[in-house]
């Protein structure tokens, strides 16, 4: 864990606003994407006729595409604001291509105020309805630490290994898909930032409140940094992601439904000895903030659980110079969880 206490300094990097290239008809665009009409989409998702998920932004149809190959559209909200987000979306998703990062399959885009991406389907939903205790299954331990390996990967891959790098700016559980084997895909990069660190500058066309909601962020995930400051950096992905390790260890939200308390408040006794102790954390703590769900679960070991809250207290730490970056998560993760091994995740993808 000492190696999270290296200080890792950022460069800035330039913004490439590159556009992609807007065809009209269903044709491939770059080889691999392909730009639809507004009949390619009624027609796709079969007139928008099931809904599979909705954000704050967009409505998430199914689509269907030749043969019995699924796929999702994610139709962001007419309005001239949320087609900025579309296109900045777009945008990023055509330049990125990791195992754990949701594929973008084509677009529509009436170069206006309507926008819609098709992305590859991900059958098993977001983590957080997976983690939800009504959920009817229990997520695995193993399952839960591949998918943390996952999501560092992809984080490591957009802020470290692609040109221009990435802030994705919104990463928490529900932004996490997974497929039909638990493997992962981090998605929703429309509040993305391209570069290493900006202020973020709301448009003066922004209502108050929609400011608010493109600021503040989710609840429960955001870095206090940023909300006190309003600039986004590598660092408030790595906050997020520690937010994310909190919750695959106790299977609880972020933001709990009942209380409204916060994850990292509960948390932050346990976190809190984890950082100022050399010693080791007592065991019965652990349990304590341990998924109960968890007791019957033969793949369960408790020193990998003990690992995971200490990555997680060190991405929480504030100031944010003080967090590890993605690709120390990644090395940490690869020597400290012994089991990754077996699950063929220690290997470099
Ligand atoms: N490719 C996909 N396959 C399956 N389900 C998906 C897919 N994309 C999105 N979803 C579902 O739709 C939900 C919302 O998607 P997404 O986060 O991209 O929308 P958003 O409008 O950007 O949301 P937010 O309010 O987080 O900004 C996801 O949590 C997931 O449940």
């Amino acid at each position: 864990m000492s190696c999270f206490l290296t200080c890792v300094r950022f460069d800035d990097s330039a913004t490439d606003n590159n556009k992609p290239t807007t065809v009209t008809g269903s044709i491939s665009v770059s080889g691999v994407v392909t730009c639809y009409t507004r009949d390619g989409i009624e027609s796709l998702t079969s007139n928008f006729s099931t809904l599979i998920g909705s954000g704050g932004y967009s409505n998430i149809y199914l689509a269907r595409l030749s043969g019995s190959y699924k796929a999702a559209l994610k139709v962001h909200v007419s309005s001239h604001r949320l087609y900025q987000v579309f296109r900045s979306e777009l945008e990023i998703l055509l330049r990125l291509q990791h195992p754990h990062i949701v594929k973008l399959l084509g677009y529509f885009d009436d170069s206006e105020e309507n926008g819609a991406l098709l992305l590859e389907y991900l059958p098993q939903g977001n983590l957080q309805e997976k983690l939800n205790r009504y959920s009817k299954q229990v997520l695995p331990w193993r399952n839960r630490i591949a998918i943390a390996f996952q999501v560092a990967q992809a984080i490591e891959y957009i802020h470290e290994k692609c040109c221009p790098q990435i802030v994705h700016g919104d990463i928490k559980s529900s932004n996490i898909l997974l497929d039909k084997d638990f493997n992962c895909k981090l998605c929703d990069f429309g509040s993305a930032k391209v570069g290493f660190s900006s202020m973020v500058q709301p448009s003066t066309t922004m209502s108050p409140r929609s400011k608010q909601v493109r600021m503040v962020g989710s609840p429960g995930y955001t870095d206090p940094h940023y909300l006190r400051t309003g600039i986004a950096s590598k660092k408030m992905d790595i906050y997020g992601f520690g937010v994310v390790v909190l919750e695959l260890v106790s299977g609880k939200d972020a933001v709990s439904a009942e209380r409204g308390e916060m994850l990292v408040h509960t948390a932050a006794p346990l976190i809190h000895e984890i950082l100022d102790s050399n010693a080791d954390i007592v065991e019965e703590k652990v349990r304590q903030f341990l998924d109960p769900r968890l007791s019957r679960d033969n793949s369960l070991d408790l020193e990998e659980v003990k690992t995971m809250l200490g990555v997680a207290a060190f991405c929480l730490r504030s100031p944010p110079s003080l967090r590890p970056s993605a690709s120390q998560v990644v090395k940490t993760l690869v020597q400290k969880i012994p089991s990754l091994s077996f699950l063929g995740c220690g290997k470099e993808e």
